[in-house]
């Protein structure tokens, strides 16, 4: 891990009350998918390339509902003001001020509509995605869809990888099921039906994918993506973009790490939409790793969260600023131009060999 990363997260440590520090930290039964998410990366090597590079490096990705300044956005996480007051209020000044897109959750402690003004406030042309999941009582969704376009948000992530809620054992060691008194979760106010808790469904289907996305014009990413016919299934129903992610490892602990899912989704996808990871990025080598196996950018959930309860918008820009920064070093150690230069003839698995060709 950067060791800039790893000195936010121990402070996150010894300012946060110990159940969140764990509800945040933790994953799915005996967080096998946790640690392999951080430790597949571990096992990648980038072959480096000579004398093709230059002197300034152009991280700018463009993807549908944004462009990106480097190639990390802010994946979606719960409840922020349990890290800080100020909560997705600062998240999201702090990746405005990156050039990067916040995804902000359903689940988030400030409504929406503030969270994009937030972002605003620091650049008007600041982009920020709402995840939501598919609820089964489709007027909900309909209602929550509304909202986020009403803000101002510029996609729509639809979390697809919790049929049922991740039985977290730290979670259930500490007795932690509600927010404490004060904090609630902003967006689910008022919703028709009375409704105010976010149902996980078995039962969501492709269909109701499709019903959603005749209610809006906002492009459509598909988030919790691990198989490729699943991919496939995704381009043929309209999506704009798939995110390869396990959630984590806060839903299913036999799921395979997300770097090693990636390549076979990029590969079914073959470039019809963008692919974006999350899972384990935990520095600017994990970026360049995500970006040659085939992925546009990559999403990053913990290290904003320890940012966050460090210091606020400041530690969320320093997270940020760290991944940047050392992305940058590591594009231009592969002779990297921009990000397309990183290209899957680079990447290689430590202790087998380097078996890429001369074509
Ligand atoms: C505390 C926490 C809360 C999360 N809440 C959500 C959520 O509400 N919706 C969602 O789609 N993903 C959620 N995720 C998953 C993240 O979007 C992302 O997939 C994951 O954190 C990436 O792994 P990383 O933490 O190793 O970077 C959450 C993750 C964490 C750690
Ligand atoms: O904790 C999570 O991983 C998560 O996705 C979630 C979902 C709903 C409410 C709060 C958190």
């Amino acid at each position: 891990m950067n060791t800039g990363l790893a000195e936010l997260r121990e402070k996150a440590r010894a300012v946060l009350d110990p159940v969140h520090y764990d509800y945040y930290a933790g994953g799915v039964g005996d967080e096998v998918v946790l640690g392999e998410n951080e430790a597949a990366f571990r096992r990648l090597a980038l072959l480096p390339r000579v004398l093709r590079g230059r002197a300034t490096r152009d991280l700018t990705v463009d993807l549908p509902g944004g462009r990106l300044r480097l190639p990390v956005l802010v994946a979606p996480t719960a409840f922020h003001r349990l890290a800080h007051p100020e909560g997705e209020v600062a998240t999201a000044r702090a990746a405005a001020a990156a050039g990067t897109v916040l995804v902000s959750g359903v689940a988030s402690t400030v409504a929406i509509g503030d969270v994009v003004a937030a972002a605003r406030s620091v650049d008007a042309t600041a982009s920020v995605w709402f995840q939501l999941y598919p609820q089964p009582d489709e007027a909900v969704t309909a209602c929550l869809v509304e909202r986020a376009e009403r803000a101002g948000c510029t996609a729509l992530v639809v979390t697809v990888d919790s049929p049922v809620f991740g039985r977290h054992r730290r979670d259930a060691e500490h007795g932690f099921h509600d927010l404490p008194a004060g904090l609630a979760t902003e967006n689910m106010r008022d919703l028709p039906g009375g409704v105010r808790d976010i149902v996980m469904s078995p039962e969501v289907s492709w269909d109701h994918l499709d019903r959603l996305r005749e209610t809006t014009s906002l492009p459509l990413w598909l988030k919790g993506v691990l198989h490729p016919r699943d991919a496939v299934l995704a381009v043929e129903h309209g999506v704009a973009g798939v995110v390869v992610s396990n959630h984590g490892g806060r839903q299913s602990d036999l799921a395979p790490a997300a770097v090693e899912a990636l390549p076979a989704v990029v590969d079914a996808v073959a470039g019809r939409v963008p692919v974006v990871l999350d899972g384990g990025v935990r520095g600017g080598g994990d970026v360049a790793v995500a970006l040659a196996l085939g992925a546009a950018a990559v999403g990053v959930g913990r290290p904003v969260l320890w940012g966050l309860a460090a210091d606020g918008a400041a530690g969320v820009g320093r997270v940020l600023d760290l991944l940047r920064d050392e992305f940058d070093h590591v594009l231009a150690l592969c002779g990297g131009r921009d990000p397309a230069d990183l290209t899957r003839d680079l990447v290689v698995t430590r202790g087998r060999g380097v078996s890429a060709r001369c074509g």
